[in-house]
């Protein structure tokens, strides 16, 4: 095993080439490193601003126990960064604890924005061995695990949902048994099923989840409890609604066309949604998500009851969300609907609305957009400017630019 000086002289050979690559400046905080995102080279953009305004809303390290104990920030690994949660998740994280001491990883190429922010990394979370190199080398504390196959995609392919979900979950389980991290891994409202009380879902509950996509979260929540009763692991988990962002895309999910419409909405004031009007499901706007990530992460611990929690904000259906579209959008915005795929049976086993008293109780938990009219405002308060740069780009620079909406089909293809 390398030292730990010639670990962190060997890490530095991963920063990017625009970054002054300081060995030492690796596991230090700097106090400037909470408040804004001044490591990138790039110009800050909308979404930029939006994550400092986030910040301030989430507790600063003064109060942040990790810092008294240790006296520098935590050294954090994410999977799975460039999806719809990770690249705002990685944003908000470098904000806070200083751009290097959080390590982005993928196995997709990451843009050149996203590069130039801090360090990132090949790792599929089915080479354990991989994994654990990265843990060794940078002196890793805590693993944010977001590699998974959602819904959609999982039901249309099944072993591949069952090899990521499933076995690279147990990867970073273990690497998280044998080096003493923190891990948390985010589980859904698909672990619910259709014998599940339909409305404010309490957490714990009837579970008999019938996607593969809810098969292997209910999996991770259990294996992830048992590894902390057994092996002391200092396992969390939330249960997300679905999420809805305005400058990343959705990785192949059932509540993905309550992200779809807002662009289609801007682009042809027209929606054809997969899913019937009166499918209500729970939902959450981007922001709320990641400040209860790291909320849920940063917390000592000490008064947390149970290992996974439910994480609520608002439900509504897709008519409900095409009316509130047409009040602030445009009264002639119009939502029609296609013959219901296998999306319709998977959203019609889960519930309306869950029930996320208990995160309230134990960790504060307190979502800002706790109504579908507050969603859509920010929506399009978000869109709207990125919309308008992107009719003016240039081909080749469209390319690139995750603000892009591709739409699900190409994703599930
Ligand atoms: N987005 C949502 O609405 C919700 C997400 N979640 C959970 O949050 C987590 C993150 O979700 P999203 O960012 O939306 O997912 P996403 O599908 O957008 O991103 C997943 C990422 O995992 C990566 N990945 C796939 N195979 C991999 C492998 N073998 N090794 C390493 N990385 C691999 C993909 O390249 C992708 O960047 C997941 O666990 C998901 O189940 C839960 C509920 C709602
Ligand atoms: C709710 C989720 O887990 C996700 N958005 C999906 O639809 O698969």
């Amino acid at each position: 095993m390398l030292s730990k000086a010639a670990s962190r002289t060997a890490s530095t050979r991963i920063l990017p080439l625009n970054r002054v690559a300081n060995p030492f400046s690796r596991f230090a905080l700097p106090s400037a490193s909470i408040t804004t995102t001044t490591t990138t080279t790039t110009t800050p953009t909308t979404s930029t601003s939006s994550k400092i305004s986030l910040l301030d809303s989430v507790d600063t390290h003064k109060n942040f126990h990790f810092y008294a104990q240790h006296g520098r920030a935590p050294r954090v690994l994410v999977t799975g960064s460039l999806g719809q949660l990770g690249t705002g998740l990685v944003q908000l994280m470098r904000s806070k604890y200083g751009a290097d001491n959080v390590i982005a990883t993928d196995i997709k190429r990451p843009t050149r924005e996203f590069w130039s922010t801090g360090p990132f990394m090949y790792a599929d979370v089915l080479d354990y061995k991989g994994l654990e190199q990265i843990v060794v080398d940078n002196g890793i504390d805590w693993v944010v695990h977001l590699s998974a196959v959602l819904s959609a995609v999982g039901e249309k392919n099944p072993q591949l949902a069952l090899n990521i979900n499933l076995n690279g979950f147990q990867n970073v389980l273990d690497l998280a048994k044998t080096h003493q991290l923190r891990l948390l891994s985010p589980s859904t409202i698909g672990a619910f099923g259709p014998s599940t009380p339909k409305d404010s879902t309490p957490d714990t509950t009837i579970m008999r989840p019938n996607t593969i996509y809810g098969i292997t979260k209910l999996h991770m929540e259990l294996m992830g409890e048992y590894y902390h009763q057994k092996h002391g692991v200092d396992f969390r988990s939330l249960r997300y609604p679905g999420i809805i962002s305005a400058d990343t895309q959705p990785g192949g999910g059932t509540t993905d066309y309550a992200v779809e419409i807002f662009h289609s909405a801007l682009r042809d004031n027209h929606y054809t949604s997969f899913l019937g009007p009166d499918s209500e499901l729970p939902m959450m706007y981007i922001t709320d998500c990641l400040r209860g990530t790291v909320e849920l992460l940063e917390h000592p611990g000490d008064t947390l009851t149970q290992r996974v929690y439910n994480l609520d904000a608002c439900s509504f259906s897709p008519a409900q969300l095409a009316e509130e579209i047409r009040r602030q959008h445009s009264e002639d915005f119009s939502i029609g609907y296609s013959e219901p795929d296998f999306r319709q049976a998977i959203a019609d086993s889960w519930p309306r609305s869950i029930d996320g008293s208990q995160a309230k109780v134990d960790w504060g938990w307190n979502p800002v957009y706790d109504d579908t009219s507050k969603l859509v405002a920010e929506m399009f308060k978000q869109l709207k400017p990125l919309f308008a740069r992107q009719t003016k780009q240039q081909p080749q620079e469209h390319e690139e630019h995750r603000h892009e909406y591709r739409p699900q089909q190409a994703v599930l293809a």
